[in-house]
């Protein structure tokens, strides 16, 4: 069987579409009463992945009605000048979300551009006050690609509950979020990084395994147990056997299909529905502030009418 017609690759197009579907219906009702959705993306310097993630940003959300604006910056600008540009964007009623793309470059703290954004921008989850919501089970707005790890096991149908979760890489934007989601389902999880002894012996004992870690072919056959759902997050840039330029993920899908029940295939799994999460995340954020909005100004409108 070929490796694209094969039942047991989980493809996130169609669930992309699904997302994406209805976020247009959604996004089409906010702009008919008045409120546009607008999502900016923030790129600082040059990077290879962020242009593929930019571009197909640009791409979903003209196909679902969400605004889309790139404000690239150049690699050697003052962490103080992009904070500054972060404030203008928090002001300004227009926009609805804020993506800082990662990685920016290492003279400026992630941390301190992310905790900048205003939490009701803040579409990615990172801010610390949005990624605190995952810990209390509050899951509407998560981490992109977190979620769309998680939106894929699902597709397969296994019940998450008590279900043997190991997750392969610990970040802050992957691994631990992914962790806290699926322990809201009730997934028993455990966390390899790299100090774990032995990634190999917990991994074998998975049902689901997802490997976010960006290291070509890490996941072999051996390391999964038979019947288990793989979840590739990985993306890597390697020059192919013809010479090209290609993505591949963290597992060895090769070796590995041939004893998971279930293999996502990169590109073409998590990749696609990432994109489709951060459209929704924006309107969950558009929701919210419109909520605001009328917390704040409904009492004085209803005051003045009175
Ligand atoms: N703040 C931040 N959040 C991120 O989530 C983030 C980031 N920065 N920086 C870059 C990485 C990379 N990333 C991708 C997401 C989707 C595709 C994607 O759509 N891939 C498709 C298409 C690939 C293609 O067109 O070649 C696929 O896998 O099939 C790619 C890359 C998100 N990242």
């Amino acid at each position: 069987m070929s490796l694209s017609d094969d039942s047991r690759y989980l493809r996130g197009g169609p669930v992309a579409q699904r997302i994406i579907a209805s976020v247009r219906e959604d996004a089409a009702i906010a702009t008919a009463e008045g409120f546009p959705a607008k999502l900016i993306s923030i790129t600082v310097g040059d990077t290879a992945a962020v242009d593929v993630y930019v571009r197909n940003q640009r791409a979903k959300a003209a196909l679902a009605g969400i605004g889309f604006e790139e404000r690239r910056f150049p690699a050697d600008i003052t962490a103080g000048e992009l904070e500054a540009a972060i404030h203008g964007l928090n002001a300004d009623p227009r926009v609805t979300g804020i993506i800082i793309q990662r990685p920016v470059p290492v003279h400026i703290p992630i941390k301190t551009l992310q905790a900048a954004v205003h939490p009701l921008k803040d579409v990615e989850g990172m801010h610390p006050a949005s990624i605190g919501n995952i810990v209390y089970n509050q899951l509407d707005l998560a981490p992109c690609t977190a979620a769309a790890s998680v939106e894929l096991l699902r597709e397969t149908g296994l019940d998450l509950k008590g279900l043997e979760v190991v997750i392969v890489g610990h970040s802050e934007i992957v691994g631990k979020p992914i962790a806290f989601l699926l322990m809201s389902e009730g997934a028993t999880v455990t966390v390899c990084h790299h100090m774990t002894r032995s990634v190999a012996a917990h991994a074998r004992r998975a049902d689901a395994l997802f490997v976010a870690v960006g290291k070509p072919r890490l996941i072999k056959a051996d390391m999964v147990k038979p019947g288990a759902a793989v979840i590739d997050i990985g993306i890597n840039a390697e020059i192919g056997p013809d010479g090209e330029s290609r993505i591949v993920g963290d597992v060895d899908a090769e070796s590995v299909k041939h004893v998971a029940s279930w293999i996502t295939p990169v590109p073409g799994g998590v990749g696609p529905i990432t994109v489709a999460i951060l459209l929704r995340n924006t309107m969950v954020a558009l929701s919210r502030q419109r909520a605001r909005y009328q917390a704040t100004y409904g009492v004085v409108d209803k005051l003045a009418a009175e």
